[in-house]
């Protein structure tokens, strides 16, 4: 009920991913941490905000530096704490470090406009900082999420909490040790830990002057009620890719393998629905399946591995049961989609499945409809390019969308008919934090990385200024 945090304690108790076992129990955040947290964030963004660019630059890349050296540690701590690949885990930590340079080369970029008017008179635009900001994870990019939103913020002059998803609460924490380390004013940037009911305490705190968030669709549609104050949204996605037959077949293959399995399907830009075009969909399916299945699966510390664990026992469940949902509604299930047992006996309570491919789909179907974010591929067959393109698009979510084809002009047409707010031609599920990653219609408000963020953690300030005298009507 509301309010219950404000007398106790709850706990929450994260399980390591990989091994089933309780890997720590936390205490969630109230009211009073949370006011806390938020009063440290006032003062520290009186001194911050006050800052030149170039100086919050100085210290963002010292952060960065930290990270380059702890990368290791960082990307183990986040496969304990996620369950994905050690591999992948590296390149989520390089992703995050990438972002912090990037924002803190544009800080001391951010500047405002001057314009002159009649009688000498002019005007000019400041961009200001908002002040303290929330930002809300969710558990598929941890620590990668954590730096994706703080890293503007923090460009920009704001100060930001944040809050970590309960199943996923570790690494976030290595984040602001890093920036304490790198000299940012302390409670900068902090992190509150619980689930929905702390996030909807600090997104309803009257001093959060904006909030950052990422997950599920329902989840975000409550976070835009919450109040007037400025919202990202980064939700939920159920992306197609079209595969022509004039498309390079090897790299098509590599790129559905990509669009579905990182992350054991946790992402949410994955094409999940790959429309084939009809001539070459026997060729297409028999390659994917050969390489799905030969996908290492296990140990995800180990360097051999390329998929994990899942995030955690429900989330497996659920993943499985649109397997079986997909099977009696007619699919065909072309290879895996069960549950995985390593041969290591340390690993039997983790959450393994084994990746699948589901053949004979059609657009009714429960498992081309709804993200399942888990490593099951929905393989259908088109004929036609107008077909393809109003069947990609009848959907109502709208995060990204790929197409493999040789023909340059195909391409860009079909790109230009997406509805999707990342699309990629001839490649899939890059994510260069120089550009902007965000999503159409229910998939989500704003964008994150590249240089528009920089309006999502600013407002800008008008001022006119009277050379002359004031001419006065009364
Ligand atoms: N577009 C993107 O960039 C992006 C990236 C990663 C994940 N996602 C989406 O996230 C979803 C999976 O993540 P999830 O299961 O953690 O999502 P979720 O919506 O269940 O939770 C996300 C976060 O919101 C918090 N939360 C829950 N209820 C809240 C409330 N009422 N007020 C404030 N905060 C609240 C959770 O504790 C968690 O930290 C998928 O739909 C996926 O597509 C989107």
């Amino acid at each position: 009920s509301p309010g219950r945090l404000q007398d106790k304690k709850l706990k929450i108790t994260k399980f390591n991913c990989f091994a089933g076992r309780v890997l720590c129990h936390l205490d969630e955040c109230g009211v009073e941490d949370i006011n806390e947290a938020v009063e440290q964030a006032k003062t520290a963004f009186n001194i911050w905000g006050k800052m030149s660019g170039m100086e919050r630059a100085r210290t963002m890349i010292e952060a960065a530096r930290i990270i380059e050296s702890r990368r290791e540690e960082i990307a183990q701590m986040e496969v304990i704490n996620n369950g994905k690949s050690i591999t992948e885990a590296r390149l989520d930590v390089d992703s995050a470090r990438l972002c912090i340079e990037y924002f803190a080369g544009l800080a001391s970029t951010l500047s405002g406009q001057h314009v002159q008017l009649p009688g000498g008179s002019f005007a000019y635009t400041r961009r200001e900082p908002l002040g303290v900001c929330a930002g809300i994870g969710a558990w598929n990019y941890p620590f990668q999420i954590a730096a994706w939103k703080s890293a503007p913020a923090l460009a920009c002059g704001n100060a930001m909490i944040f809050k970590p998803s309960p199943v996923t609460p570790v690494t976030a924490v290595l984040l602001a040790e890093i920036y304490a380390q790198a000299g940012v004013p302390q409670g900068l940037f902090n992190v509150v830990q619980g689930g929905q009911e702390t996030g909807r305490i600090l997104c309803q705190h009257p001093d959060i002057a904006k909030v950052s968030f990422t997950g599920s669709v329902p989840t975000g549609k409550k976070v835009s009620l919450y109040g007037i104050k400025p919202v990202t949204l980064e939700l939920g996605g159920k992306s197609p890719v079209l595969i022509f037959s004039d498309c390079d077949l090897e790299n098509a293959v590599r790129g559905a393998l990509m669009a579905n399995f990182l992350s054991q399907g946790q992402v949410c830009s994955n094409g999940t629905r790959v429309f084939v075009q009809k001539d070459i969909l026997p060729e297409f399916v028999k390659e994917v399946v050969k390489r799905t299945k030969s996908i290492e699966i296990g140990d995800p510390l180990l360097e051999t591995t390329r998929m994990g664990a899942l995030v955690s026992r429900p989330h497996l469940d659920n993943v499985l049961s649109y397997v079986n949902q997909a099977k009696k509604e007619g699919a065909d299930v072309l290879c895996g989609g069960e549950v995985f047992l390593p041969s290591d006996p340390k690993l039997k309570d983790g959450y393994y499945m084994s990746p699948c491919v589901l053949g004979n789909c059609t657009d009714e179907m429960t498992c081309v409809k709804e993200e399942i974010f888990g490593p099951v591929m929905s393989v259908l067959s088109f004929e036609t390019e107008e077909e393809a393109l109003h069947r990609a698009n009848d959907t109502t979510l709208g995060l990204a969308a790929g197409v493999f084809t040789s023909d340059v002009r195909r391409a860009h047409r079909v790109v230009e008919h997406l509805k999707a707010g990342s699309c990629f031609i001839n490649n899939y599920n890059i994510t260069p934090v120089e550009v902007p990653f965000g999503g159409f219609k229910m998939s989500g408000i704003g964008r994150e990385n590249g240089q528009v963020t920089v309006e999502y953690y600013s407002q800008l300030k008008t001022v006119f200024v009277e050379m002359g005298d004031v001419d006065s009507l009364f």
